[in-house]
This record gives C-alpha cells, sequence and structure tokens, in this order.
C-alpha cells in the first residue's frame, strides 16, 4: 500500500517528517517504559538504592520532557502534511480530469468523480495522519517493549513474541474483510451520489408529478441498499475483532502465568516481575489500539485503491505530433459507428459532408443519434470505425485542444457559471473588448435580455445560469459562439418550446450566425424555419442515415424528413 500511496502524491514530504516524527516518539516512549527496568530494580531490593536508580530517573525525567515536546511539534505537521496532501491529491485528480474524454462525464461517473476528489482525497489524507500516527505508535511501542523484555528474561520475551505473528496473521486477514466491506458500501455510496445529482436536476419533473418531497424509486433503493450493505459490514467484522481481543487477553494471562512461575521458582526477581508485567500491559494495549485501527487502514486500501483507478482512466488518446493547426471548415463523416458501452451502435456507418459557407441540418426521431454525431465531431470520444475530419483531416490528428478552439458549439442545455452575464461570455474569448463584447450581444439578441436586467452586463446568472429562462441562457451561448468567431458551429436547438420572443431571437441569431461567410454550421433543428433555411438535411432513423438532400427535395420525397417536418409544424401550430 506504501508504493500506492506514494504514486499518489507527488511530493509527500510533510508526510514523512510527520511519520518519522511519530516513529521517534514511539520508540522513546518504548525505551521510557524500558527504564522501569533498572529503576524497580533498584528500589525494589531489600535495601532499596537511591543512588543507582537517580541517573534513570534523570534520563527518564529527560525522556518524558523530550515526549512532550516532540508531541507539541508533531501536532501542527500532522496538520499541515494532511491538508497539503488533500490539496495534492485534488490537483493531480483535477489535472487528471482535464485530459478525459468529454463523454465520459455522464451522471454516474459525475457523481464518482465528485465523490473522489471531494469525499475520498480528504478521507485519505485524514486516515494517513489520523490513523497513520497512531499505527505507527501501535507497531513500534510494541517492538520496542519486546526488545527489553527479551532483555529482562528470554522466556518472557519469547511468550510476548509469539502472539505478534499470530496476531499480524489475523490483522491482515481483518484488513482485507474491512477493504471488501468498505468497497461494498461503497459502491452503495456512489450509487446515492450519482441519483443525489440527477433527483437534484430532475427535481422540476419530479415536483410536476407531485413526487418532490418523496424522492425517486432510485434514491429510496439506493438509500435501503446502502443500510443494508453497512449492517451486513458490521456483521462480517465483528468475528475478527472478536478473536483479536480474544488472542490479546490470551497473551496477558500466558505471560502473566509464566512471570509467576519464574517468580516462585526463584528465576525472576520481585523488580523484574512487576517491570515485565507492566512491560506487557505496555505491550499488548497498543496492538489492541491496532485492531481498533485495522478497520480504517482497510478503508484506507479501497479509497487510495478508488483515487489510484480515476487517475488510470485513459485519457483521450493524444497523436504522437498533433497537428496544432486547422486550416479549413469542412466537416466530413465517413463510415462512422459509434457505440456507447454494451449497447447497440448509437451511430451506424453514417457518412455525409459538410461545406464551408453552408448549414445542415440533422433531423431524426428521439435517440436517432444526433447528439453521438455532433459530439463524436467535436471529439468527445472516438469513433469506433471510420473517420471524422475537419478542415480535411481526421480529428485524431489534432491537438484536441486546438479542435476545439475551431468549435463554437451551443448545447441545448447552457450551462453557465455563478458569476455575471459579461463574465460568462468572456469565456469564449477572455481578451475580447467591449466593442466586441457588445457586438456579439447584438448578433445573439442578448443585448435585448442585457438591457433588461438590474445590473445589466454585471447581473449575477446563479449557477448554472438559473436566473435566466432557457431561451435567455441559449442566446449566451450563441453570443460566444460570434465572440468565438469560430468557423464551425454546432448547436442543439432547443427542442421544447421557447417563448415567442426568444424563439424568434433564437432563429434570428442563428440565421446570422450561419450567414457569415465560410462558416459550417450544423444544427440539430427542432423548427421548421431553421429546417428550411438549411442547404443540406441529414435524416437520421436507429443511427443510419435515412434521408440526405435539401429540405425541398425531402420533402417532395414524402418519407422521414417531410413527416417529422409536419409534425414540427403542428407542435408549433405554425402553417406555411
Ligand atoms: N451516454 C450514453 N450512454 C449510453 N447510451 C447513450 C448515451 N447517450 C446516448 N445514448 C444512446 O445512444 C443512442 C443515440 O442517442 P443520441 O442522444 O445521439 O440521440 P438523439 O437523436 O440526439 O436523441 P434526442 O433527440 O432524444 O436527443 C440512443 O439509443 C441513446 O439511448
Amino acid at each position: 500500500m506504501l508504493r500506492q500511496l506514494t504514486g499518489l502524491w507527488p511530493r509527500p514530504g510533510l508526510l514523512v517528517r510527520f511519520a518519522v516524527l511519530r516513529a521517534v516518539l514511539a520508540v522513546l516512549q518504548g525505551l521510557l517504559l524500558g527504564s522501569l527496568v533498572p529503576i524497580l530494580r533498584a528500589l525494589l531490593r531489600p535495601e532499596p538504592d537511591l543512588g543507582a536508580a537517580l541517573p534513570w530517573l534523570i534520563a527518564g525525567a529527560v525522556g518524558v520532557l523530550v515526549h512532550w515536546l516532540l508531541g507539541i511539534v508533531v501536532t501542527p505537521i500532522g496538520f499541515a502534511a494532511s491538508n497539503e496532501l488533500a490539496v495534492q491529491l485534488r490537483h493531480r485528480l483535477m489535472g487528471h480530469l482535464t485530459t478525459l474524454p468529454l463523454g465520459w462525464f455522464d451522471s454516474d461517473h459525475k457523481g464518482r468523480f465528485v465523490r473522489t476528489v471531494t469525499s475520498v482525497t480528504t478521507t485519505i489524507s485524514r486516515i494517513c495522519v489520523v490513523v497513520g500516527g497512531p499505527v505507527i505508535t501501535s507497531i513500534l511501542v510494541p517492538v520496542t517493549v519486546l526488545a527489553v523484555t527479551f532483555a529482562v528474561d528470554w522466556r518472557l520475551g519469547l511468550v510476548l513474541l509469539v502472539t505478534l505473528p499470530v496476531l499480524f496473521v489475523m490483522l491482515h486477514h481483518a484488513r482485507r474483510t474491512n477493504t471488501a466491506v468498505v468497497e461494498d458500501i461503497e459502491v452503495a455510496a456512489n450509487e446515492i451520489a450519482g441519483r443525489a445529482i440527477e433527483y437534484g436536476q430532475a427535481q422540476p419533473v419530479l415536483r410536476a408529478a407531485g413526487h418532490g418531497s418523496t424522492g425517486t424509486a432510485a434514491m429510496r433503493d439506493a438509500l435501503a441498499e446502502h443500510r443494508r450493505r453497512y449492517a451486513s459490514g458490521l456483521n462480517r467484522l465483528l468475528p475478527a475483532d472478536l478473536s483479536m481481543n480474544a488472542v490479546i487477553a490470551a497473551g496477558f494471562a500466558l505471560t502473566l502465568a509464566l512471570s509467576a512461575w519464574l517468580l516462585l521458582d526463584g528465576a525472576l526477581g520481585v523488580a523484574d516481575a512487576v517491570a515485565v508485567l507492566v512491560l506487557a500491559a505496555r505491550f499488548l494495549e497498543p496492538l489492541g489500539t491496532l485492531t481498533g485501527l485495522v478497520g480504517a487502514l482497510g478503508a484506507l486500501d479501497y479509497l487510495v485503491e478508488t483515487a489510484g483507478r480515476t487517475l488510470r482512466i485513459t485519457p483521450l488518446p493524444a497523436a504522437a505530433d498533433p497537428v496544432r493547426e486547422v486550416t479549413g471548415s469542412e466537416v466530413e463523416l465517413r463510415d462512422v459507428s459509434y457505440s456507447y458501452v454494451d449497447s447497440e451502435p448509437a451511430v451506424d456507418g453514417v457518412s455525409f459532408r459538410c461545406l464551408p459557407g453552408t448549414t445542415t441540418a440533422l433531423v431524426g426521431p428521439s435517440g436517432s443519434g444526433k447528439t453521438t454525431v455532433t459530439r463524436l465531431i467535436a471529439r468527445f470520444f472516438d469513433a469506433g470505425s471510420g473517420q471524422v475530419l475537419v478542415g480535411g483531416r481526421d480529428v485524431r490528428e489534432y491537438d484536441h485542444a486546438t479542435l476545439l478552439e475551431r468549435l463554437a458549439i451551443v448545447f441545448q442545455d447552457v450551462y453557465l457559471f455563478d458569476t455575471t452575464i459579461e463574465e460568462n461570455l468572456r469565456l469564449a474569448r477572455p481578451d475580447a473588448t467591449e466593442a466586441e463584447l457588445a457586438a456579439a450581444a447584438r448578433s445573439a439578441r442578448l443585448d435585448e435580455v442585457v438591457e433588461r436586467l438590474p445590473d445589466g452586463w454585471d447581473t449575477l446568472v446563479g449557477e448554472g445560469g438559473a436566473q435566466l429562462s432557457g431561451g435567455e441562457r441559449q442566446r449566451v451561448s450563441i453570443a460566444r459562439a460570434f465572440l468565438k468567431r469560430a468557423p464551425i458551429v454546432l448547436i442543439d436547438e432547443a427542442a421544447s418550446a421557447l417563448d415567442p420572443e426568444n424563439e424568434a431571437a433564437v432563429s434570428a441569431a442563428i440565421s446570422e450566425l450561419a450567414a457569415e461567410p465560410g462558416r459550417t454550421v450544423l444544427v440539430i433543428a427542432h423548427r421548421p424555419t431553421t429546417l428550411e433555411a438549411a442547404d443540406q438535411v441529414v435524416a437520421l432513423d436507429g443511427g443510419r442515415v435515412a434521408e440526405l438532400g435539401t429540405p425541398a427535395e425531402l420533402r417532395q420525397a414524402g418519407g422521414l424528413y417531410d413527416r417529422l417536418f409536419r409534425q414540427y409544424e403542428q407542435a408549433r401550430g405554425w402553417r406555411i
């Protein structure tokens, strides 16, 4: 485990310093106990000899003072080490996060990642210090005491010694049981975290359905499962705990019996017998503490593995010599297929080409693969087979950041940061001038929104942009696309009805985006106006291209596109 632990922290300096100090304290504690032997020997003679005891008493007093001073120093070092370790581990995890395929961030993974970055990192670093310190004491005090006991009487030393391997085998076993139990419980806890995120996001739907306070069935099941696993885990741990305590009690009883026998036999003096019993008690007591800490060590095993597993998630493969410039804005899919894990292909043999300066509308029933196509173009993940080309090159050849710089993505569900509108817009281009911001806002019809808001550009939008309506958030996202001046724009048009003002504003903004010469626009379209304005339509069905052509051709063909077009018209009560 030590190797795994050191693998997590590039700079474990403070923890090493803490461990060394705790080791010195533990050995000192054992030696202080050992100093009892010459002191008792001198004082428990028929004629006590204070002179012989004095140097040991003085050494003992100095030892106690040093122990006290070191104890004062070690506590703040422990706190600092714990804090530093958590910070380092979080940095490593967050750094790794930026290398993962964007497609990895589904709600289950998000729940697990949030737990890893928050509670797992905090618990690992806390256990290393809060439990690691006592573990060092619980091992080194008995080892030092054992050496002293051997020096007093080898037979008594031997009795204590044999308890060690028995206990260590049991501890090892208990630690493994603990790891398994913690893993079992953590699986349920991760499920709760994932469900909690989903539960938070689904509040509007749940409340509308009258389940706002009772929660989803999945959430209730996850909580019940966690409770069940917790109770069953405690039952699994109990036998190991009881048997280790039994071995410790047996070790002490045996030492007591052997000391009495040696004392009666005249092979052991009274002073040594008293000292050995004190030493035996101090030998076994920390081992008893160790049995109590084994649970935390089992948890540490599991948590270290969890953090390590997150750090081992394969990043998006990077080209050995990535291309750092995208020339051209043509987008092409050549016989592309992609399956999410263990499922039917979401996209199956899809081929089409979007020329610069044109708008392509992607249409299809729900689940037909439209979103997956746009994710493949932005390289959220790599195609299983076939090729996605941007500017005439396979997207895998590019440095991913370079590729993303060329793209602007307008999601349906736009996430805004809990800061001002201006900051949210500047995300697209931090060095944009005031005039450029204003122009982008005007083109995206965001200027009307900004004018209405109490603090204008300085209005705080709330977490996720909650202070703005869906249409207004999408306008911010479109304004980002204008500001970024990206030559390729991927838009997921809002499927749900926007209010007429937002709908008109978003439609006008999309047309303006598409009007820019040389820009390639790919829009997942749900509105008749957007569909009719497109240069070509790709109609998907079950992950395959069902129809490809101009909107007029496909209307005339009377197939899937025509059917969907009429549905969209009816949904909006709109007639030509
Ligand atoms: N993260 C995911 N994990 C597993 N399967 C997924 C994931 N995302 C989508 N799918 C599946 O892939 C298929 C295509 O989904 P996709 O979201 O691309 O379709 P869509 O046409 O955009 O649907 P919609 O119009 O409802 O958004 C569907 O069967 C869907 O269930």
